[in-house]
């Protein structure tokens, strides 16, 4: 199974954002983000400001991405300029954006190795990338950032979240390994409020505005680039990145599980697709898994496209908050439940990793009784 392609037609995105319309159109409240009252208003739309214009700095690198963009972390993974360049404009962009807050940042990356001789060169390749984003956006455009600005807006990242207050969480390029192939990533912000997802945005540069996961649903033409929204309360949304009015999105309703097909992590090493497999396979679902990277799978999840998201990690992985934090609170505001494999909510509000039992299941309420017991009986065939 490959990722998904990554373009749509303009005609695909219209009948996408017709079918999300109807949807909420056929619910009896309809909202759209100018007509929602909200608490959060303000980070919210800080928050989406930020996301887009990182998400324009990724595209930026992907298009013309060459070897020294790419270094190797101490963990061995990956990192680009892209995310670096993104975290720093994030982390500006929410100051700016939100001046009177007192400000906390758990994210992904640092810049030890950038203050490194070696990654003097880097460093000057990134203030470049994040300048010419900051400067398209024109509200920011006053005097441009030194390296020691970016190094220390990366380093805002550095929080260490927990119950208390509010802490922004942010992975600035999700699925970097995609991101690399020209595949799916994500910029995924969320926003803590006492130990609580209060809002999350995800922006999917390579998402198809039209529905995945079917093979032969889009064409080569599909449009792409989506952003994702969802605030406590208040539902989540779906818009394109180059600025369509928001629509309300839901996951699937399907109570059938031999209708529901499932996404799962591209990367064999991020999570079990045995497992996986053995899962499905007692549920009765009858398409193959869709493989897809990073938390664009809860973005597309949330729309509808598939009914199921498995992530079970080899053992001794210790999972971080800021890999789901954005993708479930845009899963269950759109009606969807995420979980971890005993069926516990996940809880963010311990740090910067979330300490789970085993892994993470996401469906819709009708589904969730009969996946927990696939997923039971799967883990003690196993042991
Ligand atoms: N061993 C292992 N097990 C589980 N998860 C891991 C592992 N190693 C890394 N990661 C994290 O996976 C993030 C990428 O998300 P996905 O697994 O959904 O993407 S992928 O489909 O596998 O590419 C990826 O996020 P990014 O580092 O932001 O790309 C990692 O945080
Ligand atoms: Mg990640
Ligand atoms: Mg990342
Ligand atoms: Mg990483």
């Amino acid at each position: 199974m490959g990722s998904i392609s990554t373009t749509a037609s303009v005609g695909s995105r219209i009948n996408c954002l017709t079918r999300v319309f109807l949807s909420s159109s056929s619910s009896s409240k309809p909202k759209t983000f100018a007509s929602m009252s909200s608490s959060y208003h303000k980070e919210l739309a800080a928050a989406k400001k930020a996301a887009s214009l990182a998400a324009r700095l990724c595209q930026k690198v992907q298009k013309a991405l060459v070897q020294s963009d790419v270094q190797s972390k101490s963990d061995k993974s990956p990192v680009t300029i892209a995310d670096y360049g993104s975290q720093a404009v994030v982390s500006f962009v929410l100051e700016k954006e939100l001046p009177s807050e007192s400000f906390s940042l758990v994210a992904e990356e640092d810049s030890v190795d950038l203050r490194k001789e070696e990654g003097h060169e880097i460093l000057q390749r990134i203030t470049k990338l994040v300048n010419d984003t900051l400067v398209t956006d024109g509200t920011y455009s006053a005097s441009p950032l030194s390296a020691e600005d970016v190094l220390a807006a990366i380093d805002s990242g550095k929080s260490e979240g927990g119950p208390h207050g509010r802490h922004w969480v942010l992975d600035p390029i999700d699925g970097t390994k995609g991101f690399l192939r020209g595949d799916q990533y994500a910029i995924a912000l969320a926003l803590l409020d006492e130990g609580k997802v209060v809002l999350g945005v995800l922006g999917c540069p390579n998402l198809p505005l039209a529905p995945i996961g079917s093979h032969d649903q889009h064409s080569s033409n599909d449009k792409v680039g989506c952003l994702f929204s969802a605030e406590v309360g208040a539902g989540t949304e779906m818009q394109s990145l180059d600025g369509s009015l928001p629509v309300k999105v839901h996951v699937s309703a399907t109570e059938n599980p031999e209708e529901a097909s499932f996404f799962e992590s591209f990367e064999a090493a991020h999570s079990l697709h045995d497992l996986s497999s053995t899962i499905a396979k007692k549920l009765g679902v009858k398409a193959p898994p869709v493989r897809i990277d990073s938390q664009a799978k809860y973005g597309a999840l949330s729309r509808g496209d598939g009914a199921i998201y498995l992530r079970f990690p080899h053992k001794g992985y210790r999972e971080k908050i800021w890999d789901h934090a954005a993708g479930a609170i845009v899963v269950t505001e759109a009606g969807g439940v995420v979980s971890d494999a005993a069926g516990n909510p996940l809880d963010f509000s311990k740090g910067r990793y979330l300490d789970l039992d085993t892994g993470i299941i996401v469906t819709n309420q009708k589904l969730m009784p009969l996946l927990l017991k696939a997923v039971r009986e799967s883990l003690d065939e196993k042991a």
